[in-house]
């Protein structure tokens, strides 16, 4: 049996803030509700959504720290303490990942509000949480709603929609690695979930003279790719469609660096690099990336290029049941520097 969940709703457009509670009442979600945003995203959008949802419902609020395990459990005692009933989550990946796997764990629904459209987190059913050092993808719900206001992720650094446009190009390379486990390891594949995948890799390829402008097109344009890739992986069960070798070298840098890059811009020079592994046209990515103004190099990325290398040879450990281009052995420190060289990311 393969289970396929995805949100109930999806509502895009303008000035949403005090939506919320016509959403709520209309997927008839209980009066207890728990909001959850970070330090920033309080300020950006959160206070607002509180104090109109506050009109309706009970509400009570948690800013949240990291993407953690922790805070995660922190989130599920709040929540059995107080009877909460359902959780809305305002703020970038981080703060999503945390409202997805806790009302998971809490069984009780959630509604995603993003603040970002850096990432392809919004819509989908698995949560990127930091353990043990290592982040790793863990199988939750999706949201019953995404709420997505256009002039709050307008509002954000033009940086976080280039990082949206790195977090989908990443598929490209996502794709293949989930063709050559299928192939080599007998491991399940939806050509359903890959073509739904590489959908938004090619949107972003083709539009990227229109996202660099930032405006409002540009914010509909990445979201809307960022929920197909969302849904690809609800489809396949898994993160598979979207996160293979790329993501491995991203999540590396997030273990070596205590300040990485944003996680889009990581997977997006992952994905130039990997691609060249596989043999694809690298340097069309590097130039979508360019043409975007995302970073396609270490300088740009503002990580030292020892950083890349390290990550590099240490991505395929990361998450060992995942076999992609790097195989079980992964990069030798020459291999590393070699392709980061001809890539031009070192
Ligand atoms: N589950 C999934 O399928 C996926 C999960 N991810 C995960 O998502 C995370 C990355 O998300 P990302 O959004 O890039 O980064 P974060 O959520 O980590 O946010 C980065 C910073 O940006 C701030 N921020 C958020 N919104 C705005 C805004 N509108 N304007 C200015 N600053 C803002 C945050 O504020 P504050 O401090 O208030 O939070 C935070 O300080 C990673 O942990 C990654 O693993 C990525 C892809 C898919
Ligand atoms: O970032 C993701 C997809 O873009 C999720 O991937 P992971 O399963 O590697 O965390
Ligand atoms: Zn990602």
């Amino acid at each position: 049996m393969h289970l396929m969940e995805l949100p109930r709703e999806v509502i895009l457009g303008e000035n949403l803030k005090d939506k919320v509670s016509e959403v709520a009442k209309r997927l008839k979600l209980n009066e207890r509700a728990l909001i959850l945003y970070g330090k920033k995203t309080k300020k950006i959008a959160g206070n607002e959504v509180e104090k109109h949802l506050k009109e309706d419902f009970n509400v009570s609020a948690l800013t949240i720290k990291a993407p953690t395990m922790q805070e995660v459990e922190r989130v599920i005692r709040f929540i059995e303490d107080n009877s909460i009933g359902w959780i809305i989550g305002v703020g970038g990946g981080s703060i999503i990942d945390v409202a997805k796997l806790s009302s998971f764990k809490a069984d009780i629904p959630f509604i995603s509000f993003p603040t970002t459209a850096s990432h392809d987190g919004i819509a989908s059913a698995n949560a990127s949480i930091k353990d043990l050092g290592a982040k790793t993808s863990i199988k939750a719900k999706p949201p019953i709603a995404v709420i997505v206001d256009v002039k709050v992720i307008k509002t954000a650094p033009y940086r976080f929609l280039a990082a949206g446009v790195g977090d989908m190009i990443s598929n490209l390379t996502a794709v293949k690695d989930w063709q050559l486990a299928h192939k080599l390891k007998g491991e399940y594949y939806s050509e359903y979930a890959a073509s739904l995948s590489l959908m938004s890799a090619k949107m972003v390829i083709k539009n990227a003279d229109v996202i660099r402008l930032g405006n409002e097109e540009s914010v509909r344009k990445v979201v809307k790719g960022l929920i197909s890739s969302s849904v690809a992986m609800s489809i396949a069960g898994s993160s598979r469609p979207a996160s293979g070798a790329e993501h491995l070298f991203s999540h590396a840098l997030d273990m070596l660096l205590e300040k990485p890059a944003l996680h889009g811009e990581q997977c997006g020079i992952g994905t130039i690099v990997m691609a060249y592994l596989h043999g694809l046209n690298w340097k069309k990515i590097r130039d979508t990336l360019k043409r975007v103004n995302a970073p396609t190099n270490a300088y740009e990325l503002g990580i030292e290029p020892e950083y890349i290398i390290e990550a590099l040879t240490i991505a395929h450990t990361i998450r060992p049941d995942r076999y992609t281009i790097l195989g079980k052995e992964g990069l030798t420190k020459e291999a590393a520097e070699k392709a980061a060289k001809i890539t031009g990311i070192i």
